[in-house]
């Protein structure tokens, strides 16, 4: 699996600590910045990011900004992203398996690095359960296409 990561400033020194993760771990990652501390705006990195997996060049995606919400929202812009924002791991575990998100989206103001592992490692191991949620996630896709005007009836 290749995972897209992007933050602003804020996200900055989180996202170092969890690509060292990704790569204790294997898992093969693409930085999307930011690259610096310097002040930043978090929609370019959520867009970045999201169309990393929209375009197939990464299968899932992790943003980091204050708080996950402003680059979360970004990303969920770009239709067929599914981006949720965690400061716990039971909340990333369930996004997988009942949402199927493709991004975890984490807050620096927020939760500590530590902690911040650990719902990464919950997020990477939930597998999407299908099932019964897969009529609710085809209904969100059916919002998305309708907002787009893309809905073939
Ligand atoms: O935390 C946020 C709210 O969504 C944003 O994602 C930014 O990280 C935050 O707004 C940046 O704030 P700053 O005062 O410009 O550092």
């Amino acid at each position: 699996m290749k995972i897209a990561i992007g933050c602003d400033h804020v996200g900055f020194e989180l996202k170092d600590r969890l690509m060292n993760h990704l790569k204790e771990k294997g898992i093969e990652y693409k930085d999307f910045g930011t690259y610096s501390s310097e002040r930043t705006d978090y929609p370019i990195y959520g867009e970045a990011v999201a169309n990393a997996i929209v375009s197939g060049e990464c299968e899932r995606g992790i943003l980091i900004c204050g708080t996950g919400v402003g680059i979360s929202i970004s990303a969920n812009k770009v239709p067929g992203i599914r981006a949720v924002v965690c400061s716990e791991p039971y909340s990333a575990l369930l996004s997988r398996q009942h949402n199927d998100t493709n991004i975890l989206a984490m807050g620096a103001r927020v939760v500590g690095s530590d902690l911040a592992l650990m719902i990464l490692d919950a997020w990477l191991s939930g597998e999407y359960e299908g099932g019964r949620h897969q009529k609710r996630v085809d209904m969100i896709a059916a919002i998305e296409a309708k907002q787009t005007g893309t809905l073939r009836t």
